[in-house]
């Protein structure tokens, strides 16, 4: 009998995440508020399973069995019924995770495991909002969770070794690539290092260094070329640590120290101009149409990429 885990939040993640469930040959309840929520959700992990047909990583008949294995509802209690793991994926917004929180607690058993995807807030924080600690965790998937390899898990204080162990083996179970940190700080590894790398091509753009397709250029051409393989600090091995003393000590007086987003960019906020998912961003789209196109062909990319990394 399959186990039965839950995702709560069928957005941008969590039905990414539910997807990796359902292929692992889980029984996967994803919940959210509305049920144009749920079936979009279906859609996109239809459309992925496709994608991953036309890659030819999967078949037709390895789709249909994923699909089989997913269910929705709008019913709390009816997702986590049964459930020995659930993976909270809703809004960055506390109040709405504690909420959640709050009502799964009334209703799941003790041993259950609580796991967060919150990409900003730390393990400390998110447990004001748990009574029962040793049983939450974050697993911080990366966009899109169904193809990105890695998983950042953190653990609380409480968090049991049980716990741990059992998060990490049902996320490899799922064919992610879990790390878990020795230590809970905000942003936890990727995040705070791609909101220092961001953080600068903002700066850069804002300074009209360059044209923000070459920004992005000289880092899928150069830096992102290498990091698919050979990380940060291994690149600095091979770079020479003296070279790299003098790259940090000669850079870090001129780097930007930004604590607010460059004004242009703060403007595009205010005007909802928020990138793929509202048609304009830092760079234009001609149409839905063209966003799709952009994200099938990520996905490809990543997709391939996938397949040559596990030669
Ligand atoms: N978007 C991204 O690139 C990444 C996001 N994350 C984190 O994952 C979480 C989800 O983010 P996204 O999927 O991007 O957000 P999203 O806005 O795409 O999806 C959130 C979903 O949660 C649902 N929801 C809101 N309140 C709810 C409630 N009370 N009960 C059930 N469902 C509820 C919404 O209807 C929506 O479908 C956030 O904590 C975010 O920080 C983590 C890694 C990457
Ligand atoms: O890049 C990702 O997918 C994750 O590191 C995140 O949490 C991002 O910050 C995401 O929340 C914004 O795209």
């Amino acid at each position: 009998m399959p186990e039965k885990v839950t995702v709560l939040g069928a957005g941008t993640m969590g039905h990414g995440i539910a997807q990796l469930y359902a292929q692992a040959g889980y029984d996967v309840q994803m919940y959210d508020i509305k049920d144009e929520f749920l079936e979009k959700a279906i859609e996109r992990i239809s459309n992925n399973l496709d994608m991953m047909i036309q890659e030819q990583t999967i078949t037709e008949e390895d789709k249909n069995v994923a699909l089989q294995h997913i269910s929705t509802s709008t019913d709390l209690k009816e997702a986590v019924s049964g459930t020995r793991f659930v993976t909270e994926a809703v809004s960055e917004n506390l109040k709405i995770k504690f909420e959640l929180f709050s009502q799964l607690e009334e209703i799941v058993d003790e041993d259950v495991i609580i796991a967060s995807n919150t990409s900003t807030f730390s393990i400390k924080e998110l447990s004001e909002g748990v009574k029962k600690n040793d049983r939450l965790i974050i697993t911080h998937f990366f966009n899109p969770a169904h193809l990105v390899p890695l998983v950042e898990v953190v653990k609380g204080p409480e968090t049991s070794q049980e716990i741990i162990d059992r998060t990490v083996d049902v996320l490899k179970a799922i064919g992610k690539k879990p790390v878990v940190l020795k230590k809970d700080i905000p942003g936890l590894i990727a995040n705070r290092l791609q909101a220092a790398l961001v953080r600068e091509a903002f700066y850069l753009l804002d300074n009209d260094v360059a044209e923000a397709e070459d920004i992005d250029l000289a880092i899928t051409a150069g830096p992102g070329f290498r990091w698919a393989f050979i990380g940060p600090l291994e690149t600095s091995d091979f770079g020479g640590l003296d070279i790299w003393k003098s790259v940090v000590e000669n850079l870090a007086p001129v780097l930007s120290k930004d604590e607010k987003i460059p004004p242009f960019v703060e403007e595009k906020v205010q005007s909802g101009n928020l990138g793929t998912k509202t048609g304009n961003g830092l760079f234009t789209y001609a149409d839905h149409e063209e966003i799709q196109r952009r994200i099938r062909e990520r996905d490809e990319y990543f997709i391939r990429l996938a397949k040559i990394k596990e030669q």
